[in-house]
């Protein structure tokens, strides 16, 4: 069974008299365990496509099956429910919680999830040896740089190990080596763990880096090319 699966799907705004299809009827599916980009000149509709699989939005029409689930089945509790068990967000600006500290924002979703405090201090510990945060627990989002709120943003979106991570344009305010860094550990994620990876980007690192590169063009899909190992 695919973990994602996109039938038909559209997503149209209303600006003014026009109406814009940022989403114009996709036919997609993406297996558990998949390391993909969404790639695509801007405005082509990579965000918008990402919030739809992530339940952030609603589409104009079509489905989207979450693991065998169509999610208009799902009430506005139960989506909240499953996008929390299920699925990491890396938003393009990190969207930390400014009051909270790097380990507290590192373990939201655990707080969410009620997991008693001692398993996500371990959780988040770990986490941040891996991401080469430690040292920084207790600093604030902003006595950090770029590149660290972003390796927080991913630690909190690992932290709950879910299935898949959905990453808007993860190295968009990022250096080159530290773009570079992330993604490999991204994927040692994707290969140690299975964490289905699903990015939105137009930077090579992040196209050249992804097993699968799916090109949308005017919310349609346009190229779907899968890359050997
Ligand atoms: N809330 C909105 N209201 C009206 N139009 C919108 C809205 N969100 C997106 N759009 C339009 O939908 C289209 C797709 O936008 P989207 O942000 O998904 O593209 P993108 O490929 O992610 O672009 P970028 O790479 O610049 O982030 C664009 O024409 C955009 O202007």
């Amino acid at each position: 069974m695919a973990l994602i699966e996109l039938s038909q799907l559209c997503k149209t705004y209303q600006s003014g008299e026009q109406q814009i299809k940022a989403v114009d009827h996709v036919d997609l599916t993406i297996e558990a365990g998949e390391f993909c980009v969404l790639a695509g000149p801007s405005g082509s509709g990579k965000t918008t496509l990402l919030n739809l699989i992530g339940c952030l939005d609603e589409p104009t029409s079509g489905t989207i099956c979450l693991d065998g689930e169509e999610t208009s089945s799902r009430s506005v509790r139960e989506l909240a429910d499953f996008r929390l068990h299920n699925i990491g967000f890396i938003f393009q600006a990190y969207n930390l919680i400014p009051v909270l500290t790097a380990e507290e924002n590192a373990a939201f979703a655990l707080m969410l999830l009620k997991i008693p405090v001692e398993q996500r201090r371990q959780r988040v510990h770990e986490l941040f040896a891996t991401l080469g945060l430690e040292g920084l627990e207790k600093r604030k989002p902003s006595d950090l740089s770029g590149g660290q709120q972003q390796r927080v943003a991913v630690a909190r979106a690992m932290a709950s190990s879910p299935a898949v991570i959905l990453a808007d344009e993860p190295t968009a305010n990022l250096d080159s080596a530290t773009s570079e860094h992330l993604l490999e550990m991204m994927h040692q994620l994707n290969q140690e763990q299975g964490t289905t990876f699903v990015f939105s980007s137009h930077d090579p690192l992040v196209i050249n880096k992804a097993d699968r590169v799916i090109e949308l063009h005017d919310g349609q899909l346009r190229n779907d090319t899968r890359r050997m190992a």
